[in-house]
């Protein structure tokens, strides 16, 4: 439909009139669930979602009350936390590596609601892993060697050397363990056995460091989906690992030393070579040439080097021509340092960039080369590159991937790891026993990027703050001091010529981003309760996001929408708050927080994974979660919701004087209808000025013709009416991905779920976990059902058999009371907090309930076009969405904004 016009739409004041004449949500509210954010003041919201990402997913308190009998996992045995190990190290020659995790209390909503939920679903019981993986957080950090006293401070503030501060707030009672034991690798395990006794009590438990790097790296290659990248010519790109054939290969840690080891499976491998020549050699050596004080301004140094001052190159010896004979070309270096030889020069007449330059591109070319001519000895093909070294520096990447491919022909392929330092840290934990963390999948592992590391220059630990204050003055300071996160990382492409030879890099005069503000890995999620869709058709090849933001168009072009979208956000999540002057304190600090995100995106779009929408999203809505906003839209959805439900019984009176047919293609006119309903759309939100929610609605519906711009609904009707004297048999179960509020969900899905419902089909309403823009949640949803089921004898059978209407329930249009015979309508949670879902990682709720479903309807913009609109599933899908962009319009359906989408998949 064409763009609406304000002749469309009435005045303002229409809306507060229909507030004050609608029923309001709280004065009807009969169910109310522990946890539930109705009636509590703020600061107890703050404790149930201050955890981030997914708390209710991780039921934690339930595993605590000791309830063994119960399937989900989550944190487990707490009175058991001096078993549980928190902390792991890897002590190297230049470098402390920790590995630390943490445990955070999530919400536990185990109501009655949900109890009936795990029998129907089958969940209840059994099946529960001999080892519980735990739910938590993994941290790195990293310290410098030599400054083992701040290491060994970090350890004590965080008393992670006592089985961490979260033992005791699960157990306040737990004897702290003075003799215990933490796993180290690496020489310093030995080297500063006495030192951790003394200072900390703590006996070090020394693992073989080989077998740490080796078990790190397969548990990265394994469970981390954007771990290994290639890097060439300054182009990162994320490699898909198949399991199937992540062995043999060959892992080469550049560390102070570099060691080279063929990896055959879990625990196969064997150190075939390794070179002295590494990490420690470059920052040795460069400390004493150029009187740099700090590795990375070594580093830096060289960004604005030119090596050809330096090394002879073959154009030297040729007379400035190639040898192209032998694939060599005038800029390939023959020697390097080589032309100090033939000069008569002291090392003050060289440039300390130039000599920096010269020693980086030999070692890692020396490197790369070592690297490859062992994969030549086994046949290998994959050779993967760790160690910290690397830092993730462009350069240092190609120059070594720039050897690979020489030396191989193409033939082998050099790939990096974003944990790179951290192999042999990780090992170590993983060395534990009883952490069940060998049982992780990619799954059960988020990754999440918070704001509030120390920033500060010069120092290289940057434990996430997790004080609130704390970080907002960090960010406050940070704004003071001007932009230090946002400087660019340098990038440029490294001007690579072929033949063996580098030209100078190209990027000039960039500082180098500090170690601390890296940020290209963040804090691991272990949620144990997220699970595989099981109805996606292939997982291997699913891919969630529609559009690809590594078109730089697009990357910028929604960079600057969600830009754009900031300050009214701010407003809002300020207002949401109360407006106090604390919450506009938060708010100045989310905005700069997520500022500072995009812009660090928008350098290297790469830098936090492969980036897509689905990613963008929900980062926004984890760094309002990070600053304590725990739901912006809830006045705005509450509003919707009452003006919603005051039009229901009409609507639906209306719907039952229809004849089936009609009824269908009015009900799927609905749905499309009230997607307009969207709070994350600019266009849509100017719209909200211009009139009331049901005057909205009516104009929306009014301005529904067919057909539709991808119109599939003949298919669909013929699916579910069958045609001429045949009738098909009903749908089985129906997963219903509602989106957004108030008519959306109201007049929108609800409706269609009951026309399901009096077909025989049972429904299964997916809301998000945590709120996002103004979706409707999981725990808002059986308050809205509850309400909408007052009017409406079909969804208040069906809710009371799907245990929706629990204790003194709605009274009963007919006056029966009790499980009736009805198929249920259930309500599971999704097992996010965005607008848009990423199907890799859902609840183990919905997985269980996706178990038995044979229609899946996914709506909205989020759910169904941003994400989705290619996923395939097992049965059949119909995604519905009214698009609320143009240029998404455009592009995805060449039609305009306001647009609709029925897509109908059946499975073939
Ligand atoms: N901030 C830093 N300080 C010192 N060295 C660093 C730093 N960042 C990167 N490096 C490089 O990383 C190397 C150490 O890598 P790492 O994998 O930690 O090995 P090790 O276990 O031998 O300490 C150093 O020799 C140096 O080349
Ligand atoms: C965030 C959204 C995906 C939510 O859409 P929904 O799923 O509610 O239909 C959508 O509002 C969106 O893409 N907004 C940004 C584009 C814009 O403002 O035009
Ligand atoms: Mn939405």
């Amino acid at each position: 439909m064409a763009g609406f016009g304000t002749n469309d739409i009435k005045g303002r004041e229409k809306e507060d009139e229909g507030d004050k004449n609608s029923n309001t949500l709280e004065s009807h509210v009969v169910i109310r669930t522990e946890g539930e954010e109705v009636g509590q003041s703020s600061s107890e919201r703050d404790t149930i979602h201050r955890s981030g990402s997914r708390p209710q997913l991780d039921l934690s308190k339930a595993a605590i009350q000791g309830n063994f009998e119960e399937r989900d996992p989550a944190i487990l045995l707490p009175n058991q936390s001096d078993d549980l190990s928190h902390l792991a190290l890897d002590i190297g020659g230049s470098l402390i590596k920790l590995v630390y995790f943490s445990r955070h209390e999530g919400q536990s909503i185990d109501d009655k609601r949900k109890k009936t939920l795990k029998e129907r679903l089958g969940i209840s019981n059994g099946s529960r892993r001999s080892y519980p993986i735990l739910g938590g957080r993994l941290h790195f950090v990293k310290f410098e060697t030599n400054k083992i006293n701040e290491c060994l401070d970090f350890i004590y503030s965080k008393q992670l050397h006592r089985g961490g501060m979260d033992a005791r707030i699960w157990n306040p009672d737990a004897p702290t363990n003075e003799s215990s034991v933490v796993k180290a690798t690496g020489g310093g395990a030995y080297k500063f056995a006495d030192l951790f006794k003394e200072r900390l009590g703590v006996s070090l438990d020394k693992e073989d460091e080989m077998n740490c790097l080796v078990s790190g790296a397969n548990f990265l290659l394994k469970a981390i989906r954007h771990e290994a990248f290639t890097h060439m010519e300054g182009q990162k790109e994320f490699v898909q690992i198949d399991q199937n054939e992540l062995f043999p290969y060959l892992l080469v840690n550049i560390g102070s030393g570099v060691s080279i080891i063929k990896v055959d499976g879990d625990g196969k491998f064997q150190r075939v070579s390794g070179t002295n020549v590494g990490g420690g050699t470059y920052w040795g050596l460069g400390k004493l040439l150029t009187k740099c004080k700090s590795f990375d301004e070594l580093l830096e140094l060289s960004q604005r080097g030119d090596n050809g001052a330096i090394d002879m190159l073959v154009g030297d010896i040729y007379g400035g021509m190639d040898y192209s004979k032998i694939g060599l070309s005038a800029s390939t270096i023959a020697s390097s340092f080589g032309k100090a030889i033939s000069e008569n020069k002291e090392l003050e007449d060289y440039s300390p960039e130039d000599i920096s330059l010269s020693l980086l591109r030999m070692i890692s070319y020396n490197i790369g080369q070592i690297a490859y001519l062992n994969a030549l000895r086994f046949g290998l093909k994959r050779i993967y590159f760790g160690g910290f070294f690397i830092r993730g520096h462009a350069y240092t990447m190609d120059t070594i991937s720039f050897a690979v491919q020489f030396w191989s022909n193409g033939d082998a392929q050099a790939m990096f790891l974003r944990h790179e330092g951290f192999l042999g840290a990780l090992g170590a934990f993983m060395s534990y026993e009883k952490h069940g963390l060998d049982d992780l999948m990619v799954h059960h592992l988020v990754e999440r990027f918070p704001m509030g590391a120390p920033y500060t220059g010069g120092k290289i630990h940057g434990p996430p703050l997790g004080d609130l204050n704390e970080k907002i003055s960090w960010m406050e300071k940070f704004v003071r001091k001007g932009t230090e996160i946002t400087a660019p990382v340098p990038m440029a492409p490294p001007g690579t010529t072929g033949l063996g030879g580098f030209e100078v890099p190209s990027s000039k005069g960039g500082t180098l981003r500090s170690d601390a503000s890296a940020l290209n890995i963040g804090v691991l999620h272990l949620v144990p309760t997220l699970e595989l869709f099981p109805l996606l058709a292939d997982p291997k090849t699913y891919e969630p996001n529609t559009i690809d933001l590594s078109d730089h168009g697009e990357l910028e072009y929604w960079f600057t929408v969600l830009s754009e979208h900031l300050p009214d956000l701010v407003d809002k999540a300020v207002a949401s708050e109360g407006g106090t002057d604390d919450a506009k304190r938060r708010g100045d600090a989310f905005a700069h927080a997520f500022s500072a995100h995009l812009a660090r995106l928008m350098e290297e779009p790469a830098a936090y994974g492969k980036l897509g929408l689905v990613n963008l999203l929900e980062l926004r809505e984890e760094c309002l979660r990070e600053f304590q906003f725990v739901d912006v839209y809830r006045s705005i959805k509450q509003r919707e919701n009452e003006a919603s439900l005051a039009v229901l019984p009409d609507l639906l009176m209306e719907l039952d004087s229809m004849s089936e047919e009609a009824r269908l293609l009015t009900l799927i006119e609905g749905v499309l209808a009230a997607n307009i309903f969207d709070w994350g759309s600019r266009a849509c939100m100017d719209l909200y000025h211009k009139g009331t929610i049901i005057e909205i609605y009516r104009m929306s519906r009014n301005k529904m013709q067919r057909p539709w711009r991808v119109d599939d609904f003949d298919v669909f009707k013929e699916r579910m009416l069958g045609s001429g004297d045949k009738k098909p048999c009903p749908h089985k179960r129906a997963l219903l991905f509602v989106d957004n509020s108030g008519a959306d969900v109201i007049l929108g899905m609800l409706p269609l779920a009951r026309e399901l419902l009096r077909r025989g089909t049972e429904v299964v309403l997916v809301a998000n976990s945590l709120p996002a823009l103004n979706d409707a949640t999981a725990t808002e949803l059986p308050e809205i059902v509850a309400e909408a089921a007052k009017h409406c004898d079909i969804l208040r059978r069906a809710a009371e058999a799907g245990g929706l209407l629990v204790d003194a329930m709605v009274s009963s249009l007919d006056g029966s009371n009790g499980n009736s015979s009805s198929v249920p309508l259930m309500v599971v949670e999704n097992g996010c907090g965005s607008p848009c879902i990423d199907l890799r990682q859902v609840s183990s709720e919905l997985a269980a309930a996706a178990k038995e479903a044979d229609l899946v309807i996914l709506e909205g913009m989020g759910r169904a076009l941003h994400t989705n609109l290619n996923a395939k599933f097992k049965c059949d899908a119909l995604k519905l969405a009214m698009v609320k962009n143009q240029r998404l319009a455009q592009k995805l359906i060449q039609g305009n904004i306001y647009d609709c989408v029925c897509r109908y998949e059946p499975v073939s």
